[in-house]
């Protein structure tokens, strides 16, 4: 296989093997502790700028499939993995992890040690990266390593929003429904109207949300609050999405605007808007948490989760309001992990409910969303 590098802003160069596309990119190198569900991370839009790297030893030995997919295609920049599975075997794979790259235009790398990557960046905290098979000389690389511009500040989920609205049928597959805890709402029972306003969301939620019998209503990232409130919904979802939060004003407005005037329920980047609209602050982690493995204790319940996660800032809960809760914190480092508006129906987590992948604990979320569109 052709060589490909990887330079870190601090002068740290990775020589390793390419697969997947060729040619030069940038972005945030960040890592993922998921010993599954590689085309889940892969196709999860939070992921625009960065380049992931799994820590998990083996990467690809199940294929790719076409339902395993969280949105219409690869958005992240570029996937490193310790070793690029020589097979892949399962019954539902369709296609070769390294052909899947290099349609979608990706470079992968395999063939570094990624656990001495993995513990310079929870030493040294996340950072710039350049991740090449053309330009293989060190100097050259960290140059531009150090030029490229890092997360913060930048706008990314208007690189990842859908063009305009759409309603969503699709529920979840049989699989996702396997050992699930929570009990179907029946067929004849109310269908409440959710209005998903999609900063770069993960196709799980609203799989979820349709699972429940919602009808929704997917909108643009940019949707104004006016917008919104003309589709007549009874609860409104915010999702994930990329990027540092803080530069989303008009995201912020909008939802300022619903708050009181209708459910609301954020996961991720949509909690960390929430956050943001009632006023909290937002700092960036030093090396953020992505897993599927990630323990939160629910306050209310004494009750811990293990979580799926992707992110890389936090809400601060030094800067909350009065109005404002912490539901759930991880137990890993004591940061904010749910907030509920305590005199309004809007809360949010900062893990993922959907899992997908990830395990199913934290499931009753979207029933409690449910719930709250019923008593309006
Ligand atoms: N998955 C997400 O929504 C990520 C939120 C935000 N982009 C962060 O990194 O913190």
């Amino acid at each position: 296989m052709p060589a490909a590098k990887l330079a870190l802003e601090d002068g740290t160069v990775f020589t390793g093997e390419n697969f997947g596309a060729v040619g030069e990119i940038s972005g945030e190198v960040v890592f993922n502790t998921s010993m599954t569900g590689y085309q889940e991370i892969l196709t999860d839009p939070s992921y625009r700028g960065q380049i992931i790297t799994m820590t998990y030893p083996l990467i690809g030995n199940y294929g790719v499939n076409p339902e395993d997919v969280e949105s219409s295609g690869l958005k992240l920049s570029g996937f490193i993995v310790r070793e690029l599975s020589r097979r892949r075997s399962n019954f539902r794979s369709s296609a070769a992890l390294e052909d899947y790259l290099a349609e979608a235009g990706v470079i992968g790398m395999s063939g570094i040690d990624t656990r001495a990557l993995v513990k310079h960046i929870r030493t040294a905290g996340a950072m710039t990266g350049v991740l090449s098979t053309t330009d293989l000389d060190d100097a050259s690389l960290v140059a531009k390593a150090k030029a490229s511009p890092g997360l913060v500040g930048r706008d990314l989920v208007n690189e990842v929003i859908p063009e305009k609205s759409y309603s969503w049928d699709e529920k979840l597959s049989p699989w996702a429904n396997v050992a699930s805890t929570i009990e179907k709402q029946p067929a004849s029972g109310p269908q409440p109207h959710v209005v998903a306003i999609d900063y770069g969301m993960k196709w799980n939620i609203p799989r979820h949300l349709a699972d429940l019998n919602c009808r929704v209503t997917v909108v643009p990232g940019t949707a104004t609050s006016a917008e919104v409130l003309a589709l007549e919904p009874d609860g409104v979802f915010l999702s994930n999405g990329p990027g540092d939060p803080r530069p989303l004003d008009y995201a912020i407005r909008t939802i300022q605007e619903l708050l009181g005037k209708k459910p609301i329920f954020g996961i991720c980047l949509g909690q960390q808007l929430l956050g943001l609209a009632t006023g909290m602050e937002i700092y960036k982690l030093k090396f953020g948490h992505r897993g599927a493995n990630q323990p939160v204790m629910n306050k209310q319940s004494g009750c811990v989760e293990i979580t799926s996660q992707n992110h890389g800032f936090a809400l601060d809960a030094k800067t909350m309001p009065d109005d404002v809760e912490v539901t759930h914190v991880n137990l890993n480092d004591d940061t904010v992990s749910g907030i509920r508006h305590k005199t309004h129906a809007a809360f949010g987590v900062q893990y993922h409910p959907e899992a997908s992948a990830g395990p199913h604990d934290s499931r009753y979320l979207f029933e409690q969303f449910y719930q709250s569109m019923l008593v309006g």
